[in-house]
């Protein structure tokens, strides 16, 4: 297949080793120009008006960017060239270049001239005659690969070659694994460049099974949004949803590679500031805390700290009677809610509102001739009262949403009233100590608690653009149909935000309030409805690139259907589309983890593998159930060392948690020790499963262990093999 583009290829590096040497000439006069300026104006010190302070800080962080994208390019800068068929040369790289004249030199691969590079193909050529791969190494052109997709057209010109095209593929499918994920800007595939260059609007749910490229894919087209739509992006930002810190780690390298700095990747705990999940809870306690109907139990766990006293106070101040009376405490708390202000700002017009009533109590005593500075001073003075003010604060006390929890879980009398329509057992699963530490499934609640109490007390007065905001933010909630999920208010408030020299990414990974242009998630399938409400509450405008695979859900939570989780969160605004060839497992793994879920009933995705490897599977049976770990040790050895004589790679072993601890002593440099889940969304070049009936407990978790390898699975067992797996 690939014989006439090798003949091709010797014919085209040379001539190729000049044009990319001409574009790493140009990288670096822009990385000197660039340097150049930020030292002029680094130079200028600290001197001058705060208004020349603050544009040459704005200068330097400019140039600062420069620089970091222009370095972060220097890996394969250059990956593809097309010929067409009107008889123009395109070359494409990872970013876009030109000469000092502005002649372009090199075309960014998100540009619109680019798409044929990814989605041209035989029948479709889209007016590309050759479609050409450039691999290199450092700066040296080391092998060119060619697609022809005009034949005829080829043919008239007088060139010969054949279809080619999946070697620069197959080349990146079979690299070792570094533990850190690379980009794949020079191989990605048709499928999933339609995905990375959808529409900005509306949600757009990507399902696919193992390796299909989700995270890559996802990661690409926040590049090619941030790239594409600049201006609403670079101001408020692209947040990145991952399931861990250690999964976050494993991706961190891809958009900085990609010239991106501008996304806050995070996990749903680390959207919420203060907040440390360290212990974990039972799957029932995880189920309930996720569903949608623990934002009523939070919203009434809110509203029982606005109390109403169960007898009218009577209070005698410098001589005069006030009575804190139950219907002025009803009326004023309804009017201070009538804002739609967050518990802990709406606390202010309550206590106001009191004060006036109590206010009129004294005026009316001493009749209607009193002059209104007097009544200012009766209202300071009944201010000023400790006790007066004691007994107002009880009717609406401000707090934390870590108190807020805290107490709801550790009260039955509150949560018995705030939970009235669970059932005893629910709200069993829902009591606790009150100093137990939060868990995961915490957050989502203390996300909806900070929503509905905010933060510090906010001034009162509105200056002409918080009307703006205001405005701005009930269009907003008109055109996206206000549900509760956040008001015109709350909205307005996060709208402001103070004008500093940090990044948007900064900005906006500091504030739990933030609203972002675009939000991505990743292992998408595991988020509870109540993690879903705090996200949307993030992006107003819906605007989401939602990647999953419901086969391999383990969250109690989770999604199971799509359209289950999708409909009542984005109604018609929302659409599905697939990925169906895994790029990371062999074929014949594939089949056999595919074969494990279909008679586990899992909802499995179509798939096909890109490649097959030799020798990809294998068993080992152990006589003894004590024995697994002391095999799956000596397996892992066996799979490193394997890996040196192909020049490195990384080996997983996956174990259940039960037989963890016996086996994590096998950690070191090349061999890593987890459990199923916490595998999720990695890979590995070779993998140990110990023990694969245990982890089938959960069919979910051994389908995801299943299908980890890049190169090799080695399944360590007792007993027969778990349904689907006998056959191997
Ligand atoms: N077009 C491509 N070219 C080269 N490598 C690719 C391509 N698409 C995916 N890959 C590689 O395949 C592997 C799997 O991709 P990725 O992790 O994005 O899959 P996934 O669908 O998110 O998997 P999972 O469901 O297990 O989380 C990665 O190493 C990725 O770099």
């Amino acid at each position: 297949m690939h014989d006439e583009s090798t003949v091709e290829a010797g014919l085209g590096i040379g001539a190729e080793q000049g044009v990319v040497d001409a574009l790493y000439a140009r990288l670096d006069a822009l990385r000197f120009e660039a340097a150049e300026r930020l030292a002029d104006v680094r130079k200028a010190g600290p001197s001058g008006s705060p208004q020349n302070r603050s544009e040459r800080d704005a200068f330097a962080t400019l140039y600062e960017d420069r620089i970091v994208q222009l370095d972060a390019v220097e890996d394969r800068l250059c990956f593809g060239r097309l010929d067409m068929v009107a008889s123009d040369v395109l070359y494409v790289g990872r970013i876009g270049l030109s000469d000092a004249d502005h002649i372009p030199l090199l075309t960014d691969w998100r540009a619109p001239a680019a798409t044929p590079f990814y989605s041209a193909t035989a029948a479709q050529p889209q007016g590309v005659m050759k479609r050409r791969h450039l691999t290199t190494q450092g700066r040296v052109v080391t092998a060119v690969e060619d697609d022809v997709l005009d034949v005829e057209a080829l043919r008239g010109s007088g060139h010969e070659a054949s279809l080619a095209g999946e070697g620069a593929l197959l080349a990146a499918l079979d690299a070792k694994r570094t533990g850190r994920m690379g980009d794949i800007v020079a191989t990605i595939q048709s499928e999933q460049d339609a995905v990375i260059r959808a529409p900005l609007q509306g949600a757009l749910v990507v399902q696919g099974g193992p390796g299909t490229g989700k995270t890559a894919v996802a990661l690409h087209r926040a590049a090619y949004l941030l790239y594409h739509h600049r201006d609403l992006l670079a101001r408020r930002g692209v947040l990145l949803i991952g399931p861990s810190t250690s999964f976050l780690r494993y991706i961190d390298h891809v958009l900085p590679s990609l010239g991106e700095t501008g996304a806050v990747s995070t996990t749903l705990a680390g959207l919420v500031k203060g907040i440390r999940t360290t212990a974990r809870e039972h799957d029932d306690v995880a189920a309930l805390k996720g569903r949608l109907d623990m934002s009523t139990v939070v919203r009434s766990a809110v509203r029982e700290r606005q109390r109403v006293p169960k007898r009218d106070q009577d209070f005698r101040i410098d001589g005069r009677e006030v009575t804190i009376k139950r219907s002025d405490v009803r009326e004023a708390q309804a009017r201070a809610r009538r804002d739609g202000k967050p518990h802990n700002a709406a606390r202010a017009a309550f206590a106001k509102e009191m004060i006036n009533r109590l206010t009129r109590q004294v005026v009316d005593q001493l009749g209607p001739e009193i002059e209104d500075d007097d009544k200012k001073e009766i209202a300071r003075d009944l201010r000023d009262d400790r006790s007066l003010r004691v007994a107002i604060n009880l009717c609406w006390l401000p707090l934390t949403p870590q108190q807020l929890l805290r107490d709801l879980f550790s009260k039955p009398h509150l949560l018995a009233a705030c939970a009235s329509r669970m059932t005893d057992a629910e709200r069993a699963l829902l009591a606790r100590d009150p100093d137990a530490p939060f868990t995961d499934a915490d957050v989502p609640l203390l996300d909806e608690a900070a929503e509905l109490l905010g933060d510090l007390p906010q001034s009162t007065r509105v200056s002409g653009d918080d009307k703006a905001e205001l405005r701005y933010a009930r269009e907003v909630l008109d055109i996206i149909g206000g549900d509760g999920i956040v008001t015109a208010e709350m909205l307005a408030e996060r709208m402001r935000a103070p004008e500093t020299h940090k990044t948007v990414a900064e900005r906006a990974s500091e504030d739990r309030s933030w609203t972002y242009g675009h939000v991505i998630v990743d292992e998408a399938q595991e988020l509870s409805p109540m993690a879903w409400r705090m996200l949307l509450r993030r992006c107003p405008s819906r605007s989401f690139t939602i990647v999953g695979d419901i086969a391999q859900t383990s969250a109690p939570a989770g999604t199971r259907w799509w359209p289950e989780t999708m409909d009542p969160l984005f109604q018609a605004g929302w659409h599905l589309r697939e990925l169906t060839v895994s790029y990371r497992i062999p074929a014949a793994v594939a089949s056999a983890a595919q074969s494990f879920a279909r008679a586990a009933g899992l909802p499995v995705s179509e798939m096909s593998a890109a490649r097959d490897v030799d020798d990809a599977l294998a068993t080992i049976g152990v006589p003894e159930r004590e024995a697994i770990a002391r095999v799956a040790s000596d397996a892992a050895g066996v799979e490193a060392d394997s890996l040196v004589t192909r020049g490195g790679g990384l080996v997983a072993v996956i174990a259940s948690e039960d037989l963890i601890s016996h086996v994590s002593s096998l950690a070191r440099p090349g061999i890593e020790v987890m459990t199923a889940r916490e595998a999720k969304g990695l890979e590995f070049d070779s993998v140990v499963i110990a023990d694969p009936t245990s982890i089938a407990r959960v069919p979910q978790d051994l389908y995801v262990a299943l299908t980890r390898s890049t190169r090799r699975l080695v399944l360590v067992h007792h007993g027969q093999l778990p349904d689907g797996l006998t056959d191997i």
